[in-house]
């Protein structure tokens, strides 16, 4: 045996150990939520999902893993990866305690899919829904324990069909977490080169982030919405197989997200075709309860007032005044009269602190003052 192959097996032995020692200890680790978990089911009625417990183990694994690489000199192992690894082995004992259903605009593969695996892991049953209407209502009849669903992305702006669900007051669910997901679009064609493509069919949100490439390199095609990118891919294959002639597929290009190769025979021929590299979408994690305050958090209010001139600041003075930061503000018709608007904000803090509690009651008593809570979350970052 050469220099090499001694030294090689001689890592690899310790490397299987290192395994060893990992995997009896994720065991451990399993058995100990386990024991939560039937803890929890003792007492009834306790959410099995707790956001604010898994994000701050991942800030504190987070934190401890720069300080051990810092203290020791050695490379360090990126965030993503500790919050990968992470999210997999909490995701596996949440799902030994209590079966998971988790429901997103599908068919597999849409980027809604790649938020809810990576906020719950490879372990629970995901359920694909056709549309965002079916996720709330898996979520409400209980079908799902959860759903995931886009809300905004950071270019291109709000996912208004899911705004439209929060803002019916009908609907009862909560968001518990948030997700940010990089994004980068891909181009796929049966098409010989990109001169021979007619249509290309999106969900409206990618063709909306695609924008300036489109209109740079295919200035004349046609753009198609679909309900999902995976969608999008699966009408132009449906037209391959069916020959129906109702759309000639060889002209058409589909925009989204590379797991597009794995479900269809769709060639890539352009990557990465987002107007800007940094692209990034919000999910909402939803269900029937929100998440306990974890120490950094936000919390999504639903909120109409009055319509009289300087209506909007009035309701901005209740959170400034307080010293409640404001991360993101909407409006959307009401649908009820003309012209009148609800308006929808992310603010800073817990729903249970005492400042944000204060804000929303002065709101709600103010002349024609509406608030619904959508839910308060802990704060995530951009993966
Ligand atoms: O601490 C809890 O409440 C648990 O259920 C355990 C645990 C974990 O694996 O650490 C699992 C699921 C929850 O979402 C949060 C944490």
């Amino acid at each position: 045996m050469g220099d090499l192959e001694a030294k090689l097996s001689e890592l690899r032995a310790a490397i299987d150990a290192a395994d060893d020692e990992i995997l009896d200890l994720i065991r451990k680790r399993a058995r100990l939520a386990g024991q939560v978990g039937e803890a929890k089911q003792n007492k009834g009625n306790v959410p099995f999902y707790v956001p604010s417990r898994e994000a701050s183990i991942i800030r504190r694994l987070l934190s401890r893993n720069t300080n051990a690489a810092e203290s020791s000199h050695e490379t360090k192992i990126p965030d993503e990866a500790i919050h990968g690894i992470y999210r997999e082995i909490i995701g596996a004992c949440l799902a030994l305690e209590h079966p998971m259903t988790i429901a997103y605009l599908g068919p597999e593969g849409t980027f809604s899919h790649t938020a809810a695996t990576r906020q719950f892991g490879a372990t629970p049953k995901y359920l694909p829904c056709s549309s965002l209407e079916l996720v709330f209502d898996e979520v409400e009849a209980g079908r799902a324990t959860y759903g995931v669903v886009p809300v905004e992305n950071a270019f291109e702006g709000a996912v208004t069909p899911t705004l439209d669900l929060f803002a019916d007051m009908e609907r009862d669910v909560f968001i518990c977490a948030e997700v940010q997901l990089s994004i980068h679009h891909h181009l796929f064609t049966y098409a010989e080169s990109l001169d021979d493509i007619e249509v290309v069919i999106s969900h409206p949100q990618p063709l909306g982030q695609c924008r300036n490439w489109l209109a740079s390199h295919l200035p004349n095609a046609q753009l198609m919405e679909s309900s999902s990118t995976m969608r999008a891919a699966q009408i132009v294959d449906e037209a391959r197989v069916s020959e129906s002639g109702a759309l000639d597929w060889k002209k058409c290009a589909v925009i989204g997200p590379y797991s597009i190769v794995d479900k269809s025979e769709l060639s890539l021929v352009q990557r990465n075709i987002e107007d800007f590299h940094d692209n990034t979408t919000r999910f909402f994690v939803i269900g029937q309860h929100d998440s306990p305050a974890s120490g950094e958090d936000k919390t999504s209010l639903v909120m109409s007032i009055k319509d009289e001139p300087g209506a909007l600041h009035n309701l901005m003075t209740s959170f400034a005044g307080r010293g409640i930061g404001l991360t993101r503000i909407e409006s959307r018709p009401s649908k009820k009269k003309l012209w009148e608007y609800v308006f929808f904000a992310d603010v800073q803090g817990h729903r249970d602190d005492v400042a944000v509690t204060d804000a929303i009651d002065e709101i709600q008593s103010k002349p024609g003052g509406f608030i619904k809570v959508l839910g308060s979350y802990p704060v995530s970052k951009p993966l």
